[in-house]
C-alpha cells in the first residue's frame, strides 16, 4: 500500500474526493502544488543543521526550561516522552510569534543567536505553512460537505500553530528505540517536511506501512481534532519514527489546530459512528477547549514541564 498524492492546484471537486478517500483509509496523504518556495525549505535545512551541529552547552542556550509555560526552545534527546518512554531525538519547539501572550504553549519563540538565518527561516516558513494548511482545510471542509471557509471562518480564525525541528540520530537497525513513539497528533492536520532519510511508518488496516520522502511534497495527517469533529469519519492514524539510514536525519513537522479557547464539538452535520479507537481513548468523552486538551497531552510528554503548564 502506498500513500496517495494530492496535488493543491487540482480542480476543488478532485481534491476533496482525494482527501475523503486518504482520510478515510489511512488519514495521512502527500501534498503537492503547494506554493512554499523550494529555496525556503533549504534555508531553513541549512540553519537547522548548523544549529544541530553546535556543542551542547551552546543548545542549551535556548532551552525549552527558559521558555517557561510557552514550553518554546531545545530539548536534548531522551527528553520527550511521546508513548512513555524517551525518544531517541534532539528537537527546538517554535510556534506563532506572539510575545507577551500569557497563556500555555503562546508566547515569543527562542532564536538561537549563533544562527541567525534560522529565524529568518522559522518565521517566514510558519507564514507559509499557515498559508497552506489553511488552503488544505478548505478542501477538507468541502470533503465534509461544508462551506469551503467552514475551518478558516470558524475553529482556526485564530488557530494555535506549532512548528517543530527533529534531529534524530541513527539508530542500530537491530534496536528496539524509537526516534518517536507511537503515537497520534492533538490537533486538525500536520504537514511534515522530512530530509531524505526516511524512517516515518504509518499504521494501517495493512499493518505498518513507511512513508518515504518525496521530494517537493509534503505528507499530511489529520489529528485527533479532525477525528472528533467528523465522529471518528475521519481517523487520526498512529505513526511513529525510526532512523535506521545510518544518517542524521531531520525533520520538520507543523501542526495546524484549532483556535487554543474553543470548543470542538462533533460537527451538526456528522453522524457516523466508529469503533473503538487504536488506544481505547473515546476522542468524544473530553469536555472543554483544544487548549486544555493540549496541556493535558502535552504535560504527559514533558513530564518535567507538566507542572509549570497546570
Ligand atoms: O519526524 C517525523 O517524521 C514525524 C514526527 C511526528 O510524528 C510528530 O512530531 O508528531
Ligand atoms: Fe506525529
Amino acid at each position: 500500500m502506498s500513500l496517495p498524492i494530492i496535488d493543491l492546484t487540482a480542480p476543488m471537486v478532485v481534491k476533496a474526493a482525494a482527501i475523503e478517500r486518504a482520510c478515510r483509509d489511512s488519514g495521512f496523504f502527500y501534498v503537492t502544488g503547494h506554493s512554499v518556495p523550494a529555496d525556503l525549505v533549504r534555508r531553513l535545512d541549512a540553519s537547522a543543521r548548523e544549529f544541530f551541529a553546535l556543542p551542547e552547552h551552546t543548545k542549551a542556550e535556548i532551552a525549552m526550561e527558559r521558555g517557561g509555560k510557552a514550553w518554546r526552545g531545545f530539548f536534548p534527546v531522551g527528553a520527550e516522552l511521546t508513548s512513555g518512554r524517551p525518544d531517541r531525538k534532539e528537537g527546538i519547539y517554535f510556534g506563532t510569534e506572539r510575545p507577551g501572550d500569557p497563556r500555555p504553549l503562546h508566547g515569543g519563540n527562542l532564536f538561537p543567536e549563533q544562527v541567525p538565518a534560522l529565524k529568518v527561516a522559522v518565521l517566514e516558513y510558519l507564514d507559509r505553512l499557515t498559508a497552506t494548511a489553511q488552503d488544505v482545510l478548505r478542501a477538507v471542509a468541502v470533503s465534509l460537505g461544508l462551506d469551503e471557509d467552514y475551518f478558516a471562518g470558524g475553529y482556526t480564525a485564530d488557530p494555535t500553530v506549532l512548528f517543530r525541528i527533529f534531529h534524530y540520530p541513527p539508530s542500530e537497525p537491530d534496536a528496539d528505540d524509537w526516534g518517536v513513539g507511537e503515537h497520534t497528533d492533538y490537533g486538525l492536520l500536520t504537514l511534515l517536511l522530512q530530509d531524505g532519510n526516511g524512517g516515518l511508518q504509518v499504521r494501517t488496516t495493512d499493518g505498518w506501512v513507511d512513508a518515504p520522502p518525496v521530494d517537493g511534497t509534503f505528507v499530511c495527517n489529520i489529528g485527533d481534532m479532525l477525528d472528533r469533529l467528523t465522529g471518528g469519519w475521519y481517523r487520526s492514524t498512529p505513526h511513529r519514527v525510526r532512523n535506521v539510514s545510518g544518517n542524521e536525519r531531520l525533520s520538520y513537522p507543523f501542526f495546524f489546530d484549532p483556535d487554543f479557547d474553543r470548543e470542538v464539538p462533533p460537527l451538526p452535520s456528522v453522524s457516523h459512528g466508529s469503533g473503538p479507537r487504536w488506544d481505547g481513548q473515546d476522542l468524544r468523552a473530553f469536555t472543554g477547549t483544544y487548549g486544555d486538551y493540549l496541556v493535558r497531552k502535552v504535560s504527559k510528554v514533558f513530564p518535567h514541564l507538566g507542572t509549570e503548564l497546570e
